[in-house]
């Protein structure tokens, strides 16, 4: 009432709001953030602030009634949008997959929610890598492995040789000793097994990436640019681990680190697993010692 009154040239429609209107408004709120998420994420940001200069621009042509660049407008908007379908249709390819897979609704439902863990890989098969990724940094053998998560890693299967084995840290070091014939490219890990080695993964052309890093490190995080592997990364030069996720590039991790990406990728909190080495010690050295107190 004080409103209208004050405001007579403001008309608010009389407006009811049934069920199906809130039910459009989530979906609507969803899609607007999964949208802006997707946005932060790719390579759509930049895309984003280069389109958010040219609206205003565009705004601005309008306000002031230029003739010719509202008429250049008008004629090249139609090219300009399908060059963007054009440009960025890996990543809206990307995003109607997520759509369609489990992500969503987990992403629906608050984590805890969801009663069932799903354990994609065996503590055995985190201590093999672990240790597989620690002798050959210790030796400087290049190893590149990449663990599949939700997204599938196929089509990069497809360009290695099928292997099929249970994750073992004398296999993995096998295959990337220098001069084998399975020592070249990547190795996939899906759950336990090595599913395929001399995998080739598509190169990042992130800017951001250090100038002294070569394909390797190029390879490994390119993979995680474009599925929501974890990517592990041995360098032949310095014997440094590095660990690619989501596209970015952790450099020089620790045992614990590693471990503690890999225990996440379990889906498994990482108190609640009992890592044991082979010579049947907890990992690393404070899991050693509390081992040969608890032996004495
Ligand atoms: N696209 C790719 N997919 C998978 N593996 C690749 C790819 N490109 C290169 N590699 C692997 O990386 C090796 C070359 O590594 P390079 O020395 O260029 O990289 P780097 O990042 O400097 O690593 P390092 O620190 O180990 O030297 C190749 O022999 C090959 O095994």
């Amino acid at each position: 009432m004080w409103f209208g009154s004050h405001f007579p040239w403001l008309k608010v429609p009389a407006i009811t709001i049934g069920v199906i209107d809130i039910i459009e408004i989530i979906i609507l709120s969803f899609l607007v953030y999964s949208v802006l998420v997707w946005i932060k994420r790719s390579r759509a940001w930049t895309l984003l602030k280069g389109m958010l200069l040219v609206g205003c621009f565009i705004a601005l042509a309008y306000l002031f009634n230029m003739d010719t660049l509202t008429f250049i407008i008008e004629k090249g908007l139609n090219i300009i949008i399908m060059g963007a379908l054009v440009i960025f249709q890996p990543e809206l390819r990307k995003v109607l997959e997520q759509l369609g897979e489990k992500e969503l609704l987990s992403s629906i439902i608050p984590a805890g929610t969801v009663k069932e863990v799903v354990q994609r890989c065996s503590d055995r098969t985190i201590n093999e890598i672990v240790r597989a990724s620690l002798e050959m940094a210790k030796v400087k053998t290049g190893a590149l492995m990449v663990i599949e998560e939700n997204e599938t890693l196929a089509e990069y299967e497809r360009t290695g040789i099928a292997i099929d084995a249970v994750v073992s840290s004398q296999l993995l070091i096998n295959i990337f000793e220098h001069n084998t014939p399975l020592h070249d490219g990547a190795v996939i890990i899906r759950g336990d097994k090595i599913v395929s080695a001399t995998c080739y993964l598509p190169l990042s052309d992130s800017q951001n990436l250090s100038k002294e890093l070569g394909t390797r490190h190029r390879a490994g995080v390119g993979v995680s640019e474009v599925t929501d592997s974890l990517t592990i990364i041995v360098s032949e030069e310095t014997g440094k681990i590095s660990i690619a996720k989501k596209g970015v590039l952790t450099r020089n991790v620790t045992e614990e680190i590693l471990r503690a990406q890999l225990v996440t990728l379990q889906n498994k909190s990482v108190n609640s697993i009992k890592l044991i080495s082979r010579k049947g010690f907890p990992f690393g050295r404070k899991g050693k010692r509390d081992a040969e107190k608890g032996s004495k």
